[in-house]
This record gives C-alpha cells, sequence and structure tokens, in this order.
C-alpha cells in the first residue's frame, strides 16, 4: 500500500488532505505535536469527515496513524523512507520548524530509495512548497541537494475548503464545508490522489482563491471583530459588512481579470459562490479564527496588502481593501499571540512604523495614506 507521511492533525489534515489520501487507498500517516490526538488515531484507526450541509454527508477514514515528531523522530524519518507523498497543513509559520526533520529523513531516504517522493505544502500562502524546500535544502550539504535533485519533486498547491475549529475536542471526528478544491502544479506524471487537480501553472489559481475566498474571508472577520460579532454568518447579516465584502472583492477582481485575463462574467459568479459559503451557518466558523495571526495576514505577499499594491500598481481602485488593512489593524482578542504583538508594536511604534515593518508600505506611498485614513474613521 502506498503511504503519505502528512505534518499537521489538525483540522485541514485530518478534514481534507488527509481524508483524500485515505479515500485513494493510500495510508496515511499523521505527524504532529498534539498527543492525545496521535493517540486517538491510533487507538481508533480512524476518524469520521462530516460535511456542514442540510443533508450532512459522514465519510468513515481508515488506514491512518499517528507519531509525534516530537517524541518520536526515528519512527517518523522511518516513515519518510518510503513515503510516495509528504505533505503539510500546518500553518506558514512553522514551516521552518519541521523543515529540519523532513531534511535529514529525505537525506537518509535518497541514499536507499531510489522511488520518486513528492512533496506538497498545503498552506494559504504563496509559493509554500517552494518556501518549504528552501528551508530543507539550508539543512543538507551539496551532494546531498544534487542527490535530491533527481530524486524529491516539491509542488506548490492551492487548498480550499473552509473547516472551523471543532466543536468537541474530545473527538478526532472534523465538520467541513462540503465545497473543496486542491490544486497542485506539476506538469509530472504524478500518482493518483482523488480531488486532487493538476495544472502547469498555479498563479492564476491562487490568486484567485487567495484573493477572493481568502480576502473576502478577511474583511468579513475583521470587520465582524469590529462590530462585536461572533461568527462569519451572523457578520454576513450585516448589510454594510455584506456590501463591503462585495465592494472589496470587486477590486481585487479588477486585477484578476486584468492581470490573468479571466472572462469578467464567470469571475463574477465565482465570488457570488463564495459569498455563498460563507453564509452556511452550519459551519460556525468564528471571526477569531478566521481573523487569527494578523500580522501574517498584513504581510505583503498576503490576502490583503498584495491585491492592494497590486491594484494600485495596476491604476485600479484599492479604498476598500485599505479600509480591510486598516480594519485589520484593530483586530485584538487577547488569545491571539500575533493580534497582542501587533497591538503593542501599535502602542509603541506607532501604525507608520507598523506598516513599514509587517507589510512592507511605505510612509510616502499613496496606499499607506488611504490605509491611515480609514484607520482614523474605524478608531471612532
Ligand atoms: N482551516 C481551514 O479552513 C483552512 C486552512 N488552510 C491552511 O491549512 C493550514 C493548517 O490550518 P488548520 O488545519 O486550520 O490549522 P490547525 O490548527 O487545525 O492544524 C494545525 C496542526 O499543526 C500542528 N502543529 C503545530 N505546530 C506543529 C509542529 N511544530 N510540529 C508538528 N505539528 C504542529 C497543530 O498541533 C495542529 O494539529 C494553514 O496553513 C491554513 O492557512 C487552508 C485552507 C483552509
Ligand atoms: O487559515 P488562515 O490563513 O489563517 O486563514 C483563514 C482562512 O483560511 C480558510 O480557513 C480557508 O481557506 C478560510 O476560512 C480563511 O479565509
Amino acid at each position: 500500500m502506498k503511504t503519505v507521511v502528512h505534518f499537521g492533525a489538525g483540522n485541514i489534515g485530518r478534514g481534507f488532505i488527509g481524508s483524500l489520501f485515505a479515500q485513494s487507498g493510500y495510508h496515511v500517516t499523521f505527524v504532529d505535536i498534539a498527543q492525545t490526538v496521535i493517540d486517538k488515531l491510533n487507538e481508533g484507526k480512524g476518524y469520521h469527515v462530516k460535511t456542514a450541509a442540510e443533508n450532512a454527508e459522514v465519510i468513515e477514514v481508515n488506514n491512518v496513524s499517528g507519531l509525534n515528531n516530537m517524541t518520536q523522530e526515528e519512527e517518523v524519518l522511518d516513515a519518510l523512507k518510503t513515503a510516495t507523498y509528504i505533505t503539510t497543513a500546518i500553518g506558514p509559520t512553522i514551516l521552518p520548524r519541521i523543515a529540519p526533520l523532513i531534511a535529514k529523513g529525505l537525506a537518509a531516504r535518497v541514499k536507499e530509495n531510489d522511488e520518486k517522493v513528492y512533496v506538497i505544502a498545503c498552506e494559504n500562502q504563496i509559493s509554500a512548497t517552494e518556501l518549504l524546500k528552501g528551508y530543507i535544502l539550508e539543512n543538507l550539504d551539496e551532494e546531498t541537494k544534487e542527490e535530491l535533485s533527481k530524486k524529491v519533486s516539491f509542488f506548490n498547491s492551492a487548498v480550499d475548503r473552509i473547516v472551523p475549529i471543532q466543536s468537541n475536542p474530545d473527538s478526532i471526528d472534523v465538520l467541513v464545508e462540503p465545497y473543496y478544491e486542491w490544486v497542485v502544479e506539476t506538469t509530472e506524471d504524478i500518482p493518483t490522489v482523488e480531488g486532487m487537480k493538476i495544472v502547469p501553472d498555479l498563479a492564476p489559481f491562487i490568486e484567485r482563491k487567495l484573493f477572493t475566498v481568502n480576502t473576502g474571508h478577511a474583511v468579513i472577520a475583521y470587520l465582524g471583530y469590529l462590530q462585536g460579532k461572533e461568527t462569519i454568518h451572523q457578520t454576513l447579516e450585516d448589510a454594510e459588512i455584506y456590501e463591503q465584502v462585495q465592494k472589496t472583492l470587486k477590486e481585487t477582481g479588477a486585477y484578476l481579470v486584468q492581470r490573468y485575463g479571466l472572462d469578467q462574467g464567470e469571475h463574477e459568479a465565482y465570488i457570488k459562490k463564495i459569498i455563498e459559503r460563507f453564509k452556511n451557518a452550519y459551519l460556525n466558523d468564528s471571526v477569531n479564527r478566521v481573523g487569527r495571526s494578523p500580522i501574517r495576514k498584513l504581510g505583503s505577499q498576503d490576502r490583503l496588502v498584495r491585491p492592494a499594491v497590486e491594484a494600485k500598481q495596476a491604476g485600479l481602485p484599492y479604498a476598500n481593501l485599505a479600509k480591510a488593512i486598516a480594519a485589520a489593524l484593530l483586530f485584538n482578542p487577547s488569545e491571539d499571540e500575533e493580534a497582542v504583538q501587533l497591538q503593542t508594536m501599535l502602542e509603541e511604534h506607532g501604525i507608520l512604523y507598523v506598516l513599514s515593518k509587517v507589510s512592507d508600505l511605505h510612509e510616502n506611498d499613496d496606499l499607506t495614506q488611504e490605509i491611515i485614513k480609514h484607520y482614523s474613521q474605524l478608531q471612532k
């Protein structure tokens, strides 16, 4: 039986990527630091994925096991030696932390196994696998890098499925939205995985996804948070916020249509479909989850700043994106470490410093001035 080693046995790991591999006949070895999840994976050897819909579908996921990368390094290295795929859904900021272990595993593997292995990072980040590859290579000598170049392929990917924080922490079953899309960039002939869509150029797919699903979601989360809302679907019931989401996605849409030559009508239909997905009350998705890690989300390549910069450079409107960035700067749930860090940075150094440091935006930039204007208005 073919195997996959998947780093991150969380919501996307269990509810999406791991589940697709299991359904395709793979044994899935999840690697995580959450010992309780690892124990449950090993005890039950399976779990259920349930769709958030009136007529819920329940999928049984079998042929899974778990390893703890902090305490079972040797076992993880063994699993890496024979895996066909190595995947991650762990969060972009964690990739550098798991890279040394993957590097060690690949270095040992290429000495004794000539079979190809495919590495795919499934994160909300442009070029996540390329970045992971860089972190892995930093840990290897020239000779091993040369071996890797023949036997290991790295593919960027875009993952789209809304999986909220699960309501029962004692269960490893996962509630997911019915919709999903997993797009992988390669021209190689690779072993089939059910639900994996292969394209030669990921750029239009990941940008369309990140700057529609994730931008729209972020607008709802940050404006909802400021209005004291708890969930995404409740926030969307607010007519003003609903309109703000539409106006912001019109801005990212204009950029995407121009940049990738998308069909205007088809893109408008795509936006409509995404907003319908956000309305799914069965997900009960919290604004704090969707807005989580605002420093990452305010990064220059992420869902808010990058499309704003791109729109500005293309001579297109960006005022609503600037408002979304301003709202993100006011996101402050006490349990979100990055939100706390962001607020401390704002208090100690001010908004210009934060926009420069976190978003690579400078004082004399028109976008910076537009953000500051909205920031002052939202503070009132
Ligand atoms: N939840 C969602 O709807 C979607 C999430 N994503 C992306 O998928 C990735 C994972 O997100 P979620 O599954 O929602 O997060 P999650 O928090 O549910 O899962 C992350 C898992 O990584 C584990 N982890 C953290 N640090 C670790 C370490 N050093 N070593 C091993 N394991 C570690 C955690 O224990 C957790 O089980 C993120 O990049 C996210 O942006 C992408 C699309 C949808
Ligand atoms: O997972 P991140 O990058 O923190 O952001 C949350 C976003 O990811 C998703 O979970 C799915 O793409 C969306 O719900 C949301 O836009």
